[in-house]
């Protein structure tokens, strides 16, 4: 693949470069989550571990099932984890922080609060002021384009619009980890080129770092700097690919030779995954039986 140069003329490698040398935000190490499931326990993460950096966005794709919003959970601390570590910001994950927000597919405003109510509630539950609390709502639902809407309740808005409040509630935090289960997975594909374009702006001027969990290629490849591939049945890391495509991307770049080829080298990992590590070899290429004992004369008529 080409080196693509970056919108200040960097290369995609140093783009790189200069993105494995910022801090480690996120870093997962050894995670393994199993669910009781029919009775037995059934291992849904097997030996996850990632290191993600300070400011990278990284999407999470796989088959469905294979712990992608299992994973998402725990990073943001609202699962506890048997086994392995979890380490946002140099702090192990015990349960939610501020440190960490989230933004889910469903819609998960409080519906009997106003878009500005739904936005103070994080600093209020820190135990800020109502008029501190108000002061950052605004700011935030401007960042967002929504301060019309401020006095609105949730079921007058459209799909995008409480996304975008989703947004701002959890950004108010300031969380250095933004974690997003398939945000845009309701919306029609045209607010949905309209929000992954708000987000990459959004993330381009603050100092956030996202996890963005997806089942969309397209959605994956656009806006990340690395994609995690996870396989399933366990889940465990599959691969981890960098998205060597320039900033800023603009929609159109779905069209682009480069994207597709990513994109056709991701489906391939995605849909053929590699034998597991424990995988007996010897059953990888299996033998053709020659017949050990002569048919008789009526068995030999028939087709084996
Ligand atoms: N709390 C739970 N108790 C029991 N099983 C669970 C629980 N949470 C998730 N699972 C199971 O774990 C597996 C992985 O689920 P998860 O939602 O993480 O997958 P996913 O990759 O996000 O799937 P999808 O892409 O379909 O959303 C599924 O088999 C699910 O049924």
């Amino acid at each position: 693949m080409d080196k693509a140069h970056t919108s200040s003329h960097r290369t995609t490698d140093e783009y790189f470069k200069a993105l494995y040398q910022r801090d480690v935000v996120l870093q997962v190490d050894k995670l393994t989550q199993s669910f009781d499931q029919g009775g037995s326990k059934k291992v849904i993460l097997q030996d996850v571990s990632l290191q993600i950096h300070e400011r990278e966005f990284v999407c999470v794709i796989g088959p469905s099932g294979c712990g992608k919003s299992t994973l998402g959970r725990i990073i943001a601390g609202l699962d506890a984890y048997p086994s392995g570590e979890v380490i946002v910001d140099k702090e192990v994950v015990k349960g939610p922080s501020a440190s960490r927000g989230m933004v889910f597919q469903g819609y998960t405003l409080f519906p009997w609060k106003t878009v500005k109510q739904n936005v103070m509630f994080g600093p209020i539950m820190e135990g800020r002021s109502k008029s501190n609390a108000e002061r950052s709502a605004r700011e935030w639902l401007d960042i967002v384009g929504l301060s019309k809407y401020e006095n609105h309740y949730p079921h007058q808005l459209s799909g995008g619009m409480k996304q975008r409040v989703a947004i701002a509630r959890a950004l108010i935090n300031e969380p250095k980890v933004l974690i997003m289960d398939e945000p845009f997975g309701a919306l029609d594909p045209y607010t949905r080129q309209k929000m992954q374009k708000h987000l990459l702006d959004l993330w381009r001027n603050i100092d956030i770092t996202i996890v963005f969990i997806t089942h969309d290629m397209d959605e994956a490849v656009l806006l990340s700097d690395r994609i995690v591939v996870l396989k399933a049945n366990p889940g465990e890391v599959q691969d981890i690919i960098e998205v060597p495509l320039a900033r800023p991307r603009a929609p159109d770049i779905v069209t682009d030779s480069r994207f597709l080829q990513l994109k056709a080298r991701i489906n391939n990992i995605v849909h053929n995954p590699q034998p597991q590590p424990d995988f007996d070899p010897a059953l990888a290429e299996m033998p053709d039986i020659p017949r050990m004992v002569p048919l008789d004369k009526k068995d030999q008529q028939v087709n084996h």
